[in-house]
């Protein structure tokens, strides 16, 4: 037998002593994945920074599904992306409002604008010994190696006070949009063997402007490309303390730890298939959907059947999900895919790309309808369903979707990780009930 199939044999006769019956959890009141029995969240915080509202209470008791609305320290995001339109950058006047909890005046926004685009860049020999010496295979993990290697150019990395963690988060806030893209150069280098160019980082431009010029060969970008990434960063800026990286980054930062361990680990709960890096699931699973019902033109009819045959776990990652929908918190909408769709249907018709658009809007209304008929209730379409069809008219390459959202998301990360450290403070430490036997240690020979 090789080393392997003892490993095998061992596995198959533990779950004679490890199993833990599904009944158990009900009988000794443990709330599976911190949900209530109505799927609502166990509340395990206070905040102020932003509020994910998907059902309000019914009247008769349990919850009333509602349209999604998402707000930043009281305003709708709605309101925040419209309010930026022709006039400033409205990444940037998020990452204020989450960090400082109030809509900054002009001359505010130009300071704060100062302050990041003063922490763009990133030392040449980070760039070569750190990124193109050790090319990443998943951008994700890379960030994740980027992000705690920035530790070590941090005079004092453990320092965990509240503004020493604000100063901090914003340089990490400005450095990693740029040290994504020159990740994502190295590994197409290096893994995809296609060419080399890496550009600098411009300070006269806004954070989405500066993605995009160092994403570019030839660095050209138009206005309305670098203001529809713009919106897709306001609307990925945060989502509550509740959300898997979220909450990741609290708890870890409960123990007292540095900031670059913290931000290292809610990257790893990102990239998770079933939260952020839905995006890129999302992009795959269509290509395989267009592949099973034969190109744009397939009738509604193969659409259900390719849904059903996504849930049936016989079609894509046999994960039975169909990605791109469903969430812990909405019912009806999420207000982000809404306002994604609606940007996508605007920027298909200039970039010509209307029967991609049509079709996943189809696609859309075919995986809403089976979902309600074998689930008895609606799943909303998440942030993840449009957001990689939006870039994807960016020509944005999907090695970059998740590690843009965590771009996004870092100013999230950080506003909660001040709050955590303002007024809660506390180690984060649940229980759980042991529910296995006690034994008498046997010695060998009476095994
Ligand atoms: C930025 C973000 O993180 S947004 C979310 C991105 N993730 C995805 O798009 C992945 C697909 N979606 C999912 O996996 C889930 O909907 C999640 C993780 C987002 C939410 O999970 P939960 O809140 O635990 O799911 P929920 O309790 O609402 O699910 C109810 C039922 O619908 C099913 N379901 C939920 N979403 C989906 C889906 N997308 N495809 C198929 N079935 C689904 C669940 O399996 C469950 O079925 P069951 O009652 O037969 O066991
Ligand atoms: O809230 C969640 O669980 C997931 C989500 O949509 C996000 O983090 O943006």
């Amino acid at each position: 037998m090789t080393k392997e199939s003892y490993l095998a044999q061992f596995y198959g006769k533990s779950q004679n002593y490890t199993d833990i019956p599904n009944k158990w959890y009900k009988e000794y009141n443990v709330k599976k994945g911190l949900r209530n029995e109505d799927g609502t969240g166990v509340r395990v915080g206070l905040t102020r920074v932003a509020d994910v509202v998907g059902y309000a209470e019914a009247l008769e008791g349990g919850i009333q599904a509602i349209p999604g609305e998402l707000y930043y320290r009281g305003y709708n995001v709605t309101d925040l992306v419209k309010g930026k339109m022709g006039s400033h950058f409205g990444y940037e006047e998020v990452c204020f409002l989450l960090l400082f909890g109030y809509l900054p005046k002009k001359k505010e926004l130009e300071h704060f604008c100062g302050i990041l685009r003063d922490c763009y860049e990133i030392p040449d020999e980070f760039v070569e010994m750190n990124l193109l010496r050790m090319p990443g295979k998943n951008l994700m993990n890379k960030l994740q190696d980027a992000v705690l290697t920035l530790y070590n150019y941090d005079d004092d990395p453990d320092n965990t006070d509240v503004y020493e963690t604000l100063v901090k988060g914003i340089n990490l806030v400005a450095k990693l949009p740029s040290i994504a893209c020159y990740a994502y150069q190295s590994k197409v280098h290096y893994y995809d063997r296609d060419s080399l160019f890496i550009h600098y980082a411009n300070p006269e431009y806004s954070i989405a402007e500066n993605f995009l010029s160092l994403l570019r060969k030839d660095q050209k970008f138009t206005d309305q490309e670098a203001r529809l990434l713009d919106t897709i960063l306001m609307l990925h800026a945060d989502h509550g303390g509740g959300n898997n990286s979220t909450f990741t980054n609290v708890v870890i930062s409960s123990t007292g730890t540095d900031i670059y361990s913290t931000v290292s680990a809610s990257i790893g709960s990102l990239k998770g298939p079933r939260h952020g890096g839905a995006n890129i699931k999302v992009a795959e699973m269509m290509d395989a959907v267009l592949e099973d019902v034969g190109g744009y033109t397939a009738d509604d009819k193969k659409l259900r059947v390719a849904v059903n045959r996504l849930m049936d776990g016989k079609l894509y990652d046999r994960s039975g999900l169909v990605y791109g929908f469903g969430h812990a918190v909405y019912t009806i909408s999420d207000p982000r895919a809404e306002m994604l769709r609606a940007c996508c249907a605007e920027v298909a018709k200039e970039k010509k790309q209307q029967t991609e658009f049509v079709f996943r809007q189809r696609f859309e209304r075919a995986a809403l309808d089976v979902m309600k008929e074998r689930k008895g209730t609606a799943l909303p379409t998440n942030v993840d369903y449009y957001s990689g069809f939006a870039y994807g008219m960016l020509n944005i390459p999907r090695d970059l979707y998740t590690p843009l959202f965590m771009c996004s998301r870092m100013v999230g990360w950080v506003a909660h990780n001040i709050e955590n450290k303002l007024y809660d403070g506390r180690i984060m430490r649940p229980a759980t009930k042991y529910v296995g036997e006690n034994k008498d240690y046997m010695m060998m020979e009476e095994r």
